[in-house]
């Protein structure tokens, strides 16, 4: 039987031996991860390294590929997606209490968790009525009200526009702060990884061939110059000479 301590330490996810096949083609070979309570973890990896196989596995969103393996998730999983995936015929309040329908509370929750992603006051506007950001605001709040073990994000900011991405990163990283579930955040975004996470992972051949820990106190800012080494690593692992970004930026 399991101390105590051991019960207490037990890892939010459990990966082991996960292969995944579409057809004749492996894209993950035998990926092994786990990640603690409350980390935030970003993945990153070349364009169709597998990274959003890899999360949809998690998410149990896979049933049109193949594969073998251990998965271990917690009970209480929420997904955000590029986009956000708000339906168009509810208004943002009762796409919020989406996310935890059916409890006596579920309108009180939805309304505080609106206010805390700074969208108080627009919990009766429709979908197409929010900008961008302000429907992965939304999106936030629905995924984070039910109060997820984990939270699987898979590029979620990545058609945003620069500035409000940078704010998006701030409002993420507090509300994180506060509710504490695991994540696994997707991205290509370099920056965005180290400026956000606690651990960096590169999938590389289908499996997890680079796993850093980013010891940075947040908040992060982009231009510090700390963050330069995590910088090089990461964009070598990717196979991006970085010297040459530089130069040409
Ligand atoms: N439904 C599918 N049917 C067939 N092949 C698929 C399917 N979904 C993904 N693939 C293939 O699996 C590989 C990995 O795709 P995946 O979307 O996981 O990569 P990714 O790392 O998230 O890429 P990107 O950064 O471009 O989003 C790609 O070669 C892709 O073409």
């Amino acid at each position: 039987m399991a101390t105590h301590d051991q019960q207490l330490t037990a890892p939010t996810v459990h990966i082991a031996g996960l292969t995944r096949a579409f057809g004749e083609r492996a894209v993950l070979d035998g990926v092994d991860l786990d990640i603690q309570p409350g980390q935030f973890v970003a993945l990153l990896g070349k364009s169709g390294s597998g990274k959003s196989t890899l999360l949809r596995a998690l998410a149990g969103l896979d049933h049109d590929v193949t594969g073998t393996g251990v998965i271990r998730t917690p009970e209480r999983v929420s997904v955000v997606f590029q986009d956000s995936r708000l339906l168009p015929w509810k208004r943002i309040l009762p796409n919020v209490v989406l996310g935890v329908e059916g409890r006596a509370d579920a309108k009180a929750k939805a309304r505080e968790a609106l206010a805390e992603v700074g969208l108080a006051g627009r919990e009766r506007a429709w979908p197409t009525e929010l900008s961008g950001g302000e429907a992965q605001r939304a999106a936030l709040a629905r995924s984070l009200v039910r109060e997820p073990e984990l939270l699987l994000a898979d590029e979620p900011f990545g058609a945003l526009d620069a500035l409000t991405r940078i704010k998006m990163h701030a409002l993420l990283r507090e509300l994180c702060e506060r509710h504490q579930p695991a994540v696994l955040l997707v991205t290509h975004d370099v920056d965005e990884a180290i400026v956000l996470a606690d651990r960096i992972l590169v999938l590389q051949d289908g499996r997890i061939g680079v796993d850093i820990t980013v010891d940075l106190p947040h908040p992060r800012a982009y231009g510090d110059h700390k963050l330069a080494g995590y910088r090089t690593l990461l964009l070598d692992a990717l196979g991006v000479d970085a010297g040459a970004q530089q130069r040409a930026s």
